[in-house]
């Protein structure tokens, strides 16, 4: 599992640490990460130009040795220090040291267009707020450089807390983070902003629930349903599909065929679109009824494509069983009922629907997600899986969210989240809790999606299609 911690939760860490180990070390070991990374990025560094951003604080002076190291090695280091006055004064008597120089802010500019390669030491966990005037313009700068730009724990200027971005923020190709992940390095807006992420390990310990968790392979093949000897198609589960409707048959298809692949025993179908799904999917044990009519399941999945059927939102929901709410179920869905369940619920919506839920703007929730998917999982006390650039899915609680770190792009196409609903519904029927079933679910799909597209379009049907892949791969 990866894990990210907030910045309180590293600050204590740090703290505790920092009470054990002589003076700076952890900065030097900070430093040092940091001065290999970026020599990796320069490829050679003797007679290669590199300018540090400075800021008043530890970022500040991470950079200042980290460019110490850099200029011993034959790199000519130049320091814009944003507040000559409040430099980390050993951090920039070791650079100059070194053999580095130093400018002020209003002199950045032409060292900045002849760099190779450029350190951002800005601010790191200590920012608040969106940048200050003389950074911001100093953002503006890097944009237009040729230079390759490796970030000091943090793209300056984004949220380490959140993954929010408020005004301009440093685009790195390469962030070096240091004792752990942060949030806003997992999470949109922010994430894009950070380029790849390196950890360099300074000590740290946590104690303490992470704030996000991102399975990993390992992970998913431990929570991957696996039929036991004495399996058979009802101890696998079945899983209940009430979706689709004359108007949108496909949503049923692509929810039943996502649902196949998901470690169900069995799939069953309710709704208008049986013929379509038999069609396609002659396994599918289709009834024409109402979901209380249809035999027993172990989990249902109510929404893609169900126009305004309302009743059978309503049937899902009160059924004692888990039950996934995707689409325009989640428009249907009557919020006391939600609450009420004492079965798990689990609700896929998209940032759109997220926002109708929220009653905010679409753009609020795709600049808020970690805010959102949280505020969503307790007013509905379910558990929420947010879609989209940065799948999130988060349950009730302070418990850690998980992050999906398989996406792709190429999943944003008509009918893919329909194919989510039906396997994320298939691993519930299997037995999977709902945080486990939404996360391993996102996981499978996103992997899919790669596997799918492969660097070209793809249809929902080819991603669903891919999941067989996907967990093989993952199980592998
Ligand atoms: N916490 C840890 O475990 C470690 C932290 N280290 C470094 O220390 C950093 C944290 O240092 P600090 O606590 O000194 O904080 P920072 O250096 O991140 O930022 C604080 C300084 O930035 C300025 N600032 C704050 N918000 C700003 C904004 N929006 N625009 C412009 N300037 C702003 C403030 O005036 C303040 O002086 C980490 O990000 C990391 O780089 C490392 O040295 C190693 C260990
Ligand atoms: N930019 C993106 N990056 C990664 N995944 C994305 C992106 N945009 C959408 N997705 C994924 O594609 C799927 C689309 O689902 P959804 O929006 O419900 O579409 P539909 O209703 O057409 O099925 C979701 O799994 C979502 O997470
Ligand atoms: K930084």
């Amino acid at each position: 599992m990866r894990t990210a911690y907030s910045v309180e939760m590293v600050r204590a860490a740090e703290r505790e640490l920092m009470a054990r180990l002589p003076d700076g070390v952890l900065m030097q070991r900070a430093a040092a990460g940091l001065a290999a990374a970026c020599a990796d990025v320069l490829g050679r560094v003797y007679g290669r130009r590199v300018v540090l951003l400075v800021g008043s604080g530890d970022n500040g002076a991470d950079a200042l040795y980290a460019g110490a190291r850099l200029a011993r090695r034959g790199a000519g280091v130049t320091a814009v220090l944003l507040a000559p006055d409040r430099t980390h004064p050993e951090a920039l008597a070791a650079l100059r040291r070194a053999g580095g120089r130093t400018v002020p802010g209003a002199d950045a500019e032409e060292p900045l267009r002849r760099a190779d390669l450029v350190v951002d030491g800005i601010v790191g966990i200590g920012g608040t707020g969106g940048l200050r005037p003389d950074a911001a313009a100093l953002v503006d700068v890097i944009g237009e450089t040729r230079a390759a730009v490796v970030a000091v724990d943090l793209p300056s200027g984004v949220e380490a807390d959140t993954g929010e971005v408020h005004g301009s923020a440093v685009r790195a190709d390469l962030t070096v983070t240091f004792g752990a992940h942060k949030p806003g390095l997992l999470v949109d807006p922010a994430r894009e902003y950070a380029g790849s992420v390196r950890l360099v390990d300074i000590g740290l310990a946590f104690p303490g629930e992470a704030e996000l968790e991102a399975l990993q392979h390992a992970d998913v093949a431990r929570l991957l349903p696996v039929p036991a000897a004495e399996s058979d198609k009802y101890r696998r589960g079945v899983v209940g599909i009430a979706a689709g409707s004359s108007r949108y048959p496909g949503a049923a298809v692509l929810a039943v065929a996502g649902a196949l692949r998901g470690g169900a025993g069995a799939v069953r179908y309710v709704g208008p679109a049986g013929d379509a799904v038999l069609a396609r999917f002659p396994e599918t044990l289709v009834s024409t009824g109402t979901p209380e009519q249809a035999g027993r399941v172990q989990a249902w999945v109510v929404g893609p494509g169900a126009g305004d059927d309302a009743d059978a939102v309503a049937a899902v929901l009160g059924t004692d069983v888990p039950v996934l709410v995707d689409a325009d179920g989640l428009r249907l869905a009557d919020r006391d009922a939600v609450r009420a369940r004492r079965a798990p619920t689990l609700l896929t919506p998209h940032a759109g629907e997220a926002a109708a839920l929220l009653g905010v703007a679409r753009e609020e929730v795709e600049g808020a997600r970690l805010r959102a998917v949280r505020e969503l999982a307790e007013r509905y006390a379910a558990t929420v899986l947010l879609k989209g650039s940065t799948t999130l899915v988060a349950s009730p609680g302070d418990g850690p969210v998980r992050v999906n770190p398989t996406g792709t792009g190429w999943l944003a196409t008509a009918g893919s989240g329909d194919v989510l609903s039906g396997l994320a519904g298939s691993l519930l029927a299997a037995g999977l809790d709902a945080l486990d079933a939404g996360s391993v679910g996102a996981y499978l799909h996103g992997l899919a999606g790669r596997r799918a597209a492969d660097g070209a379009p793809v249809g929902a049907h080819d991603v669903a299609e891919a999941v067989r892949e996907a967990w093989r791969d993952v199980t592998d």
